[in-house]
């Protein structure tokens, strides 16, 4: 994209977009769960500025992933209408901007809070970045088991913001997101199949067909299952976490075996496909959510 192509000045809301707020959210309230479950209590001002760092970092690492791949987001539907493809900004002003808003959050978690929070929130910004979207992307369909890491890790960062350190429950929460990453995105990919096979990028569904597809979504359920459930046998989340987990897996794993048991899907609905991707998302809201309530009370 030429400067000459490009239409619209970038305003604000471009450069917002750039780091994929909704996404993000969920992202941020991992984060922020990871903290609050963690042993000490932290001060207020510095909690906000370790959630502040954490959706600085993750918006940041959004922002580079829509500078290396404005190719492959001007041929997907879902994508097309993003600040670079739709030309309403240069691509050196979004690496300008990821690259700066990375440096001030983990300079900022370094300085305010603590260096193991930095190293990690260095870690996922730079996993995200490298090992998923200029790496393995473009390249293998496990690109999201391994790249998924890097959304995995903001527990770690809450905990660690919190504490100086990690510890087992937050390994855990990372093992759950990790776990939980290839049937949330799966579900989605089998219904966005065409977007992903028209931009070239080897998702599962168009390098190994719908039938593997659905069999990895129904297989990566369980041991997501044993990480949601884990903290609660192992004494470190009690009992209201226990029984939220067991319930809201339940449902998960109900959703992910009707996926996994459909044999075809040409041109029907995929309503299995689509409510097993919403109900991913409402499930670590409620989790992670039931976690801190569990710890509080
Ligand atoms: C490599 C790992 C992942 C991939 C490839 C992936 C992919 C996607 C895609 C393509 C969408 C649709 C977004 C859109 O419509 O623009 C989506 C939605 C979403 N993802 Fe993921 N995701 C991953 C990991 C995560 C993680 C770790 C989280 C948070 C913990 C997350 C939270 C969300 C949320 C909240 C939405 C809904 C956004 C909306 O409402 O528009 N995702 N994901
Ligand atoms: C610092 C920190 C905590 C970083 C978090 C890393 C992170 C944002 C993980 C979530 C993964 C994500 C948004 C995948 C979207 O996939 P995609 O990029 O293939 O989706 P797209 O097709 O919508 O661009």
């Amino acid at each position: 994209m030429t400067s000459a192509t490009l239409t619209l000045p970038a305003d604000w809301r471009d450069f917002l977009a750039l780091t994929k707020p909704r996404v993000m959210s969920l992202v941020v309230f991992t984060g922020l769960c990871g903290m609050l479950a963690a042993p000490v209590t932290i001060d207020p001002v510095l909690g906000f500025t370790a959630i502040l760092c954490i959706a600085l970092g993750a918006g940041a690492a959004g922002a580079l992933n829509q500078w290396y791949e404005s190719d492959i987001d001007l041929v997907m539907k879902r994508t097309a209408g993003r600040p670079l493809p739709a030309g309403r900004m240069e691509r050196q002003s979004a690496l300008h901007f990821g690259v700066g808003l990375a440096a001030f959050s983990v300079i900022l978690m370094g300085l305010a809070l603590n260096l193991v929070a930095a190293a990690i929130l260095t870690a996922s910004i730079l996993f995200y970045v490298f090992i998923y979207t200029i790496w393995l992307k473009r390249r293998t369909p496990q690109n999201i088991v391994i790249g998924g890491a890097a959304g995995a890790f903001p527990p770690l960062i809450g905990w660690a913001a919190a504490t100086g350190d990690v510890a087992t429950l937050p390994i855990l929460l990372f093992a759950l997101i990790f776990l939980w990453t290839p049937p949330h995105f799966w579900a989605l990919a089998l219904f966005m199949k065409t977007d992903y096979a028209a931009a070239g990028v080897p998702m599962l569904p168009v390098v190994a067909g719908e039938r593997t597809t659905r069999v990895q979504i129904g297989l990566y359920t369980l041991p997501m299952a044993a990480a949601a459930i884990a903290p609660w046998p192992l004494g470190l989340a009690g009992e209201l976490y226990g029984i939220v987990a067991v319930v809201t897996t339940a449902v998960f794993g109900a959703m992910a075996l009707q996926v996994a048991l459909r044999t075809t899907s040409a041109g029907d609905t995929m309503r299995p496909e689509k409510r097993l991707f919403a109900y991913s998302i409402l499930y670590l809201f409620i989790l992670f959510g039931a976690l801190v309530v569990d710890h509080w009370i």
